[in-house]
């Protein structure tokens, strides 16, 4: 079976320039190293906040065929942070009650967890999650949010997502 490709990619100017490392979009890749079982493969690059940069990398992991794409960084409202507006550029659907889910879980952690503009869409038969740019709310939100993702992949026709339940539990409907 092919390896599913699942894009990283973060956005965050300082990170682009090796001011700091890029922690989160590696924490990123631990999440699924864990959760899943079978053979996948990260399609990882750290840009600046740039909007048009975003919308087109969106798009080339798209036709790479990156069933989930997970973004962090660039959510809130400072005047460089637009990956919200590039993913809403991108997406064909929004999917609104990721975001809501992942601010209402985030709160329990940091008051500032409503500056988040964080959303999520469906671009082709890609599924695109924004997560804040701190490393510490990427494991807070990828649990909260990723039970979802398989049904969500599947209704969309992308990949089928195998994981490791007994780290972490998946919704499926029953066939
Ligand atoms: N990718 C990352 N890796 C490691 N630490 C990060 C990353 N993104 C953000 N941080 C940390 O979180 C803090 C707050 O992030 P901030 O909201 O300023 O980042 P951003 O807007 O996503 O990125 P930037 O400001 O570099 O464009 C940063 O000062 C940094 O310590
Ligand atoms: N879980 C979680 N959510 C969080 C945070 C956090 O530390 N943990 N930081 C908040 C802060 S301080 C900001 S400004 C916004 C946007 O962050 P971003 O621009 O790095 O994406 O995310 C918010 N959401």
């Amino acid at each position: 079976m092919d390896k599913i490709k699942i894009g990283v990619l973060t956005c965050s100017d300082r990170a682009a320039a090796n001011i700091y490392e890029d922690i989160s979009g590696k924490e990123i890749m631990c999440f699924f190293e864990e959760v899943l079982v079978g053979a996948w493969e990260p399609i990882y690059q750290v840009i600046p906040d740039d909007k048009e940069n975003i919308v087109s990398t969106l798009k080339s992991m798209a036709v790479e065929q990156c069933a989930l794409i997970v973004t962090t960084g660039g959510t809130g409202p400072a005047p460089r942070d637009v990956t919200p507006e590039a993913t809403e550029e991108v997406c064909d659907k929004m999917l609104p009650g990721f975001g809501e889910l992942m601010r209402q879980v985030s709160m329990q952690y940091v008051p500032t967890a409503i500056l988040s503009r964080q959303t999520a869409g469906i671009y082709k038969q890609s599924l695109i999650v924004n997560l804040p740019g701190k490393p510490s709310a990427i494991r807070q939100c990828l649990e909260a949010v990723f039970p979802a993702i398989p049904y969500c992949l599947e209704l969309i026709g992308a990949s089928y997502l195998e994981c490791d339940e007994s780290k972490i539990k998946v919704f499926r409907l029953k066939t």
